[in-house]
Order: C-alpha cells, then sequence, then structure tokens
C-alpha cells in the first residue's frame, strides 16, 4: 500500500529533525514540502505573522481549526506559557493520526490537545467536554467556507470574550470572500489584513486578524 504525502512528510521529520525541537520539526517540514512536495502547511512565512500574533496575545486557552499534519500546532504550542493549551480541530482520521506523531516527536503533547471531529460539532462541545470557559485566540485555517459559520458559532456557544483574536489563513488563496465580507463588517470585529504569500510559492496570499470587541 504506497504511503501517502502526509506520511513521507512525517518520515522525512523523523529522520531529520531533533525529537523533542519543535523548531527542528517546522524547519524539516517546510524544506521537505518547498523542495519535495508541496503541501498546505502554513509555511514560514505566514508562520511568523502567526508567530507574532500569538506572541501578543500570550493566550492560556487557543483553538486550532485545520490540523492538517501539525505544523502550525507546533508553530502555536512552542510558544505557549506554563499551563497554557492548545486545542487543534482535525476532520480527517489520517491527517490526525500523523499530526499526532509530529506532535509528540516535536515534544509538545503535553500542550495540545488533538480532538478529531468536524467543527461544528466539535465547538459546541468545547464548554463542557473540554472545559473551555472562552478561547484568547483562535486560529482558522480549516474548509474556507466554515470560516464564516464557526465565526458565528463561536460567539452563539459564548466562546469570545472582549479581545479574543481570530487569525484567518488563505484570505486569498484558496480564498475566503465571504468571511471577508463578514467580519470587515462587522461592528463586534476590529480587523487587520497581513498579506503575505501562499506557503512555499511566489503566489498572493493573506491573512486577516479579528478581535472580538464584545
Ligand atoms: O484547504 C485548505 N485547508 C483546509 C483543508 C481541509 C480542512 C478540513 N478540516 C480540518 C479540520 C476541520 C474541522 N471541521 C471541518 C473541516 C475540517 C488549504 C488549501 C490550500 C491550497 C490548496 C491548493 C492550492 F492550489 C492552493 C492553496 C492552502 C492552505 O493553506 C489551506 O489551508
Ligand atoms: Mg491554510
Amino acid at each position: 500500500m504506497n504511503q501517502s504525502k502526509e506520511q513521507r512528510i512525517l518520515n522525512f521529520v523523523l529522520q531529520n529533525a531533533v525529537r523533542g525541537d519543535p523548531c527542528s520539526v517546522m524547519d524539516a517540514i517546510d524544506k521537505y514540502c518547498s523542495q519535495k512536495e508541496w503541501a498546505m502547511n502554513v509555511g514560514n512565512e505566514k508562520g511568523l505573522i502567526l508567530d507574532k500574533t500569538v506572541e501578543e496575545i500570550n493566550p492560556s486557552v487557543a483553538l486550532e481549526l485545520g490540523t492538517y499534519c501539525g505544523y502550525s500546532a507546533v508553530r502555536i504550542a512552542r510558544l505557549l506559557k506554563a499551563g497554557a493549551r492548545l486545542l487543534t480541530v482535525e476532520f480527517n482520521p489520517e491527517f490526525a493520526a500523523i499530526a499526532k506523531q509530529m506532535i509528540e516527536f516535536a515534544g509538545v503533547q503535553d500542550k495540545v490537545k488533538l480532538i478529531e471531529g468536524p467543527s461544528e460539532e466539535i465547538i459546541p462541545q468545547l464548554k463542557k467536554k473540554y472545559e473551555v470557559d472562552t478561547l484568547d485566540f483562535v486560529f482558522l485555517d480549516h474548509w474556507k467556507d466554515r470560516y464564516t459559520p464557526d465565526t458565528i458559532l463561536l460567539q452563539e456557544c459564548s466562546l469570545l470574550r472582549k479581545g479574543s483574536v481570530l487569525l484567518a489563513d488563505n484570505i486569498i488563496v484558496p480564498g475566503a470572500p465571504e468571511f471577508v465580507n463578514y467580519i470587515r463588517n462587522n461592528p463586534r470585529f476590529q480587523c487587520t489584513n497581513y498579506p503575505s504569500h501562499l506557503e512555499y510559492m511566489k503566489v498572493q496570499d493573506a491573512m486577516e486578524k479579528a478581535v472580538f470587541l464584545g
């Protein structure tokens, strides 16, 4: 049974990165996906925007929608203070299995809770089943047509508080036009656009930050 691309990425990390060193894991994934096989990790250029946003907020509780191979989960978790945690949601069981191994190899497993399932099912469970009060930070990187309904669902579930920060990937490619329209015209959010490039490509992309005003 021939391997998936995601398994090849994990194997490259296991052979080329240093166990317990998150940066070496990120570097190995970026090296493989820029030189061998493209993959939809947030990458190092947009990753720096993600880093700065996480460092600015210093979240106690963060949510990621769209784990994929775990690149951004490792990227976020490495910056979290003692006792802080990242909940990351992945819909595809194969990707979740790869991400679990990636997160453990990077040594950030104590800060990360990987949850398998669709966001519309998981978000309503966060308070009771996952003991979340409110979310300090949310990274949107899953189905682009779920960014808006899930942002609405987060509000309906009282998971956002004054100052909660959303950061959305792929505003240009593949694009999230409905989300951009929703969030920029919503008086309860203060938005900032961060032009960048599609991971590993010379193609324009952007991230959108939205601060919930309560
Ligand atoms: O599609 C993208 N990501 C989403 C993958 C599927 C998410 C599924 N999923 C995960 C959790 C979850 C929870 N609930 C419901 C569904 C859920 C994506 C695509 C591109 C891209 C692709 C081709 C191209 F030519 C250019 C760009 C680049 C990116 O950076 C991306 O992020
Ligand atoms: Mg993305």
